[in-house]
């Protein structure tokens, strides 16, 4: 049996980074920045106001002058007026946050310190010359690096790439990942169930956890038991595929389609293309990894919970990983027990977890079955029990993965 360290190295070596490409920034939510992304411009790319007020030159407006002071009013300077008109000896300018100081400009009086006149202004005391001038440049430097690679674009560094006039950011693109799920038995939403039959629930849990952390998803519409017909799925499904993901049909029984469909030589040197495998976990013990068409191919086990799991533990971070994130991995925590849990020799569990913020523990939310997808819905947490413990009790410390 592979360990779950041995089975993500074999993942990880399948998938590598996705390209670098120009992106606009509408869409680069999330993503990660492919190289240092230099600044074009400064920030403040002008020496501005930080007031509503008025500038006048420190020659008129002494910090240790008498006041109250009263001086004619030249002109206004809304924020975006681009003339560049010096102001005049003897004169203030009304001045907005934002606006340009004018060439001569050097206090800024907020209004409040004044009667707010238009063409006379009294002024009631000058702040020192600077004094709530925002400098061209102070923030960011032109030519030096705004942001690093290896950064995850979220709003803020948007809005920074965004101020600097940028349209697009190089980023890693989203993985583009084909979902397929098998089983004859599966039916989708809206459809009457026939004795056997059961909802498919797979592909939209699956895709919809590879959409939150990144990736572009296609769902293929899933396949009966049946080789020729999940050969002809895979076929469309590579297409313009960085990544396969089918679930169900990998266990030990008979109408094992995937297996039965990818075992056998397919690799140039004539190994297996795909490996089928036991992964010492438990639920998500039946993987399977490989290419079909070229295109790397991860085998999930189809009980929901194993398929979710399995993303967790393997696709999660191998999907971060290709799109550059730094942080890979879940927030782990150390949490005790609530309540005694027991856990197979040999295998590394993961138990859904309901975390008591108040007592500062973690119970097992619902059993170990990987049928329990209710419980798993309600789980907040997953603890993950290492495979020497057989036995734990209340109060002992366990791992455990923050869910979302
Ligand atoms: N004799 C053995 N039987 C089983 C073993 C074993 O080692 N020896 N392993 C068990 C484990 S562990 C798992 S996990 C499952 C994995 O089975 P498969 O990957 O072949 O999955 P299926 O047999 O196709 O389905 C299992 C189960 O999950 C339901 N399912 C499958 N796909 C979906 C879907 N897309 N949406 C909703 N539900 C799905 C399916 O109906 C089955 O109930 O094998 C054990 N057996
Ligand atoms: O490993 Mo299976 O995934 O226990 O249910």
């Amino acid at each position: 049996m592979r360990t779950v360290a041995e089975h993500a190295s074999a993942l990880a070596a399948l998938v590598g980074p996705t390209p670098v490409v120009a992106t606009p920034l509408n869409e680069a939510l999330g993503l990660v920045l492919g190289r240092d992304l230099i600044a074009p411009v400064d920030l403040p790319p002008f020496d501005n106001s930080a007031m509503d007020g008025y500038v006048g030159r420190a020659a008129d407006l002494p910090a240790d002058g008498t006041f109250p002071l009263t001086l004619p009013v030249s002109h206004d300077i809304p924020a975006g007026r681009s003339d560049g008109r010096p102001l005049a000896a003897g004169t203030l300018a009304r001045i907005m946050t934002g606006a340009p100081l004018p060439p001569g400009g050097e206090v800024i009086v907020p209004v409040e310190r004044t009667d707010g006149g238009v063409d006379r202004v009294r002024i009631d005391g000058a702040p020192a010359p600077g004094v709530h001038v925002r400098r061209r440049g102070e923030d960011l430097t032109a030519g030096t690096v705004a942001l690093a690679a290896g950064t995850v674009m979220g709003p803020t560094q948007i809005g920074l790439a965004a101020a600097l006039g940028l349209a697009t950011v190089d980023v890693r693109r989203p993985l583009r990942v084909t979902v397929l799920s098998t089983g004859s038995e599966l039916m989708p939403p809206g459809s009457a169930l026939e004795p056997g039959q059961i909802y498919e629930s797979n592909s939209p849990m699956l895709a919809a956890a590879l959409r939150a952390v990144g990736a572009q998803v296609r769902i293929e519409h899933f396949v009966a038991d049946d080789v020729p017909a999940l050969l002809a799925a895979l076929e469309q499904a590579a297409t313009g595929a960085d990544l396969l993901l089918t679930s169900g049909g990998v266990s030990a029984g008979a109408y094992e389609v995937v297996k039965d469909a990818l075992t056998g030589p397919g690799g140039a040197d004539g190994a297996p293309a795909v490996d089928f495998v036991k992964v010492a976990m438990q639920p998500g013990m039946p993987q399977g990894a490989g290419r079909f068409a070229g295109v790397p191919l991860v085998t999930l086990p189809g009980n929901p919970v194993s398929s979710y799991v399995s993303f967790e533990v393997f696709l999660r971070p191998l999907v971060r990983a290709a799109m550059g994130h730094p942080d890979v991995m879940r927030p782990v925590l150390r949490v005790p027990l609530a309540d005694a849990i027991s856990s197979p020799a040999g295998k590394r569990q993961f138990r859904r977890g309901h975390l008591d913020t108040e007592a500062g523990t973690v119970s097992a939310w619902g059993g170990p079955g990987s049928h329990l997808l209710s419980w798993l819905a309600g789980a907040d947490s997953m603890i993950v029990v290492d495979e020497d413990a057989t036995s734990l009790q209340p109060g002992d410390e366990v791992e455990v993965w923050l869910l979302d």
